[in-house]
């Protein structure tokens, strides 16, 4: 966790340094275990968590918002699988979190072992780049909870993800491109890529995908060091995607 808070710190300088109000991290930035025990195991509260409140800190002193998916310990003994909102002045404030939804059961992975579904939709956070719809991962194959956040006027949604190889090759980017063609939003999916044991390898290609559906950015994923893109958030040209085209005002 202290390796990750250091490569989080990496992508915050680069961040500034390129004049971004926001970053956004992937799904399970904290960690990611060899198996369901060892997950729940590293879980930390959000009031303790070393690596939470170290990339509070560097939010405040960069005054930079970040978007970060963690682990957190639930009643129950397991965790949740969760997105936080942190703002330029390092507070997560009420309501700023999610908690993933939809466990990803398949192949070998079986998240419901470790992780206890959240059980609400979180209002869009209103940030400095925008109202921010938070989702997770494997939530992208389920349009519907993408389109509640469209009636509730999100102008971004993000997807922090850490998605395998074969699912990601077969439906990653048709995917994020058809949930910010629907939702007529810009959808933000940072990425974890590569080895991150003898068991697991995550595909990677950390996307932005703007209001009509075009990709702003795929990163490569290759190298050893962090990767970041840089995007500009025109929330004129959503409203200009949602006027033309104004989905909402039609049933079927
Ligand atoms: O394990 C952790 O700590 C973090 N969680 C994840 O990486 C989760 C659960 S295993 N991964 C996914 O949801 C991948 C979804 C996917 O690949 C798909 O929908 O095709």
């Amino acid at each position: 966790m202290s390796h990750n808070l250091a490569l989080c710190k990496i992508l915050v300088k680069k961040a500034v340094d390129a004049g971004a109000k926001a970053l956004f991290l992937p799904e399970a930035t904290d960690y990611i275990a060899s198996n369901p025990q060892e997950s729940i195991a590293l879980a930390q509260p959000m009031e303790s968590s070393p690596f939470l409140l170290g990339l509070k800190e560097a939010a405040r002193d960069s005054s930079l918002a970040i978007n970060v998916g963690i682990h957190v310990p639930a009643k129950s003994g397991k965790i949740y699988n969760r997105s936080c909102w942190i703002d330029q002045t390092g507070t997560i404030k009420p309501g700023y979190i999610y908690d993933k939804v939809h466990v990803f059961d398949y192949g070998a992975l079986k998240e419901s072992n470790s992780v206890e579904p959240g059980s609400s939709i979180a209002e869009p956070v209103e940030t400095i780049v925008g109202r921010v719809g938070l989702l997770i991962c494997f939530d992208l194959r389920f349009p519907e909870i993408s389109l509640a956040l469209k009636r509730k006027n999100a102008q971004v949604i993000t997807y922090p993800s850490a998605f395998t190889v074969p699912t990601g090759k077969a439906h990653w980017e048709t995917l994020l491109r058809a949930r910010a063609i629907e939702t007529q939003a810009y959808v933000i999916a940072a990425a974890q890529v590569g080895a991150h044991n003898e068991k697991r390898t995550s595909y990677g290609h950390s996307m932005v995908v703007d209001p009509w559906g075009k990709v702003l950015v795929d990163l490569p994923g290759e190298g050893t060091d962090p990767e970041m893109g840089l995007v500009d958030i025109d929330l004129d040209y959503h409203e200009k995607i949602k006027r033309e085209m104004p989905l909402l005002r039609r049933t079927c």
